[in-house]
C-alpha cells in the first residue's frame, strides 16, 4: 500500500489524481490532502478519502475546515499554514509525494519531499524550472524518485531506456517537445489586443487551472517545459525542439541517432501520465478511453513563429543565461500572467513585462534556496512596481 500525500489536491491535476487513486483502494490511500483556501472541495475529499492530514495555508479557511469535520465527526486533522505543506511532504508515513500546486508555492514543499527522500511526481514544473541545479541535487542527495508527471516529461521519460544512463550514452539525438499553440494559434497577432481571461484560458484540448491555461495561450508554458526538460533529462537547450503539434495526441518525443524517432500517444486527459507514474514500474488502469486513431484521423505538425509566441524565445533566453535568470522569469510570468487574469495587463502585454523584469535584474549564481527565494522576490517586487507605474501596460 503505497501512503500519498497531494500537494494541490483541490486543483485540476490533485482532482485527477484523486480519480485515479479511487480506482485502486488496495494500492493507494491518502495520508494528506492540500489546498490554500477552496476548504469546502477539500471538506468532500476528507469525507471520501479520509486522510489522516488536511492541510490549508490560509488560516481562516483551515478554522472552516476543522469546525466542518467536528460536525461531521470526522478524525482527519486540520493543519495550517505554508509549513505544514513541509511537513506533511516529509513525514516519514509517506512514501509518495504528488507536487500539483500551482507556481512558486510548491517549491518548498517540493523540495522537502526531495530532502526526505521521497518518490515524487512532478507536476509543479515551477519549482523545477526556479532552482533546478538544487533540485535535482537534493533528489541524488537523498535517493528520491522523481517522475515526470507533465505530460511531455512524461511521454519523453516514457520514451527513452530507463538505465538512468545520460542522453548520449542512450544513443539520444534530440527530445521533440510538442506543443498544442493554445487557443490563439492561428489568431492574427494584432486581433488578440483585447482578448479575456475566458478565451486566453480556453484551451483547445486541455482542462487545466487558469495560471497554466494562460502559460500556454502565450506559449510560455513551453517554455517553462523547455527548462524543466533541461534539467529532468540532463539535455542541453539545443537538443531540445519545440514542435507544434495542435491535435495533442503525441504528447512528445525522442530522437535517436539511428533515425528512429519514438513517441508516446494517449488522449489528452493527465489521468494517463498521473496513472503511469503513480504505477510505475507497473501499468494501471486510468479510466482513459482508448485513443481512436480512427477518429484522430490526422496528426500535424508545425514549427514555433517567433514572432507571434515570444516568450518562448525569451524562456530559452533564461535557461541560457542560467543562475537566477529562470527563477526569475517565473515569477515575473506569474504576476504578469495574475495581473492579466485580474484584467489589469492586456494579453500582448504579458511578454513585455516579463522581457524587461529580467532585463533590469542582475543574474546571480542560483546556489541556495534563499537566494532563489530572494531572486523571485525582487522579480515579483519589480513587476508589481512596472505594472503600478503603467511602464508595460
Ligand atoms: N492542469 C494540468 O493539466 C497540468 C498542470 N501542470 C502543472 O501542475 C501544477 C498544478 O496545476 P493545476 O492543477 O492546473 O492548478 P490549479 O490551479 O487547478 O490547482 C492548484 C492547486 O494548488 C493549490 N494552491 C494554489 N496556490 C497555492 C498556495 N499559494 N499555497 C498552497 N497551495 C496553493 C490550490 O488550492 P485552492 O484550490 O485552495 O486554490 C489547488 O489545490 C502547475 O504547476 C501546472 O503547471 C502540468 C501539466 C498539466
Ligand atoms: C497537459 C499538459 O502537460 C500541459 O502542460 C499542456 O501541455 C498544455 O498544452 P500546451 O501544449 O498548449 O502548452
Ligand atoms: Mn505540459
Amino acid at each position: 500500500m503505497r501512503r500519498l500525500t497531494i500537494l494541490g489536491s483541490t486543483g485540476s491535476i490533485g482532482t485527477s489524481t484523486l480519480d485515479v487513486v479511487a480506482r485502486h483502494p488496495d494500492r493507494f490511500q491518502a495520508f494528506a490532502l492540500t489546498a490554500q483556501a477552496q476548504w469546502q472541495r477539500l471538506m468532500e475529499q476528507c469525507r471520501r478519502f479520509r486522510p489522516v492530514y488536511a492541510v490549508l495555508t490560509d488560516r481562516q479557511a483551515a478554522e472552516a475546515l476543522a469546525q466542518a469535520l467536528r460536525e461531521e465527526d470526522l478524525p482527519t486533522q486540520v493543519l495550517a499554514g505554508e509549513a505544514a505543506l513541509a511537513q506533511v511532504a516529509s513525514a516519514p508515513e509517506v512514501d509518495t509525494v504528488m507536487a500539483a500546486i500551482v507556481g512558486a508555492a510548491g517549491l518548498v514543499p517540493t523540495l522537502a519531499a526531495a530532502q526526505a527522500g521521497k518518490r515524487i511526481l512532478l507536476a509543479n514544473k515551477e519549482a523545477l524550472v526556479m532552482s533546478g541545479a538544487l533540485f535535482m541535487e537534493a533528489v541524488k542527495a537523498n535517493g528520491a524518485e522523481l517522475l515526470p508527471i507533465d505530460s511531455e516529461h512524461n511521454a519523453v521519460f516514457q520514451c527513452l531506456p530507463g538505465d538512468g544512463r545520460g542522453l548520449a550514452a542512450r544513443g539520444v539525438r534530440r527530445i521533440l517537445l510538442t506543443a498544442s499553440g493554445g487557443p490563439f494559434r492561428t489568431r492574427a497577432p494584432e486581433s488578440l489586443e483585447g482578448v479575456t481571461p475566458a478565451e486566453a484560458c480556453a484551451h483547445p484540448n486541455w482542462v487545466m487551472g487558469r495560471k497554466i491555461s494562460v502559460d500556454s495561450a502565450t506559449m510560455m508554458n513551453k517554455g517553462l517545459e523547455v527548462i524543466e526538460a533541461y534539467w529532468l533529462f540532463d539535455a542541453q537547450p539545443e537538443q531540445i525542439q519545440v514542435v507544434i503539434h495542435p491535435q495533442s495526441v503525441i504528447h512528445s518525443m525522442v530522437e535517436y541517432v539511428d533515425g528512429s524517432v519514438l513517441a508516446q500517444l494517449s488522449n489528452p486527459d493527465m489521468r494517463t501520465p498521473i496513472a503511469h507514474a503513480l504505477g510505475y514500474p507497473e501499468r494501471i488502469d486510468s479510466g482513459v478511453e482508448a485513443l481512436d486513431l480512427f477518429r484522430v484521423a490526422r496528426l500535424t505538425f508545425e514549427a514555433p513563429d517567433p514572432d507571434r509566441f515570444p516568450c518562448l524565445n525569451l524562456a530559452y533566453q533564461a535557461l541560457r543565461a542560467g543562475g537566477t535568470a529562470p527563477a526569475v522569469l517565473n515569477a515575473a510570468n506569474e504576476i504578469a500572467v495574475e495581473a492579466f487574469l485580474a484584467e489589469a495587463l492586456p494579453f500582448r502585454r504579458i511578454p513585455a513585462l516579463i522581457e524587461t523584469v529580467l532585463a533590469r535584474l542582475p543574474v546571480q549564481a542560483a546556489d541556495s534556496l534563499d537566494t532563489v527565494l530572494a531572486a523571485d522576490a525582487q522579480a515579483r517586487a519589480l513587476a508589481r512596481r512596472l505594472l503600478s507605474q503603467s511602464e508595460v501596460t
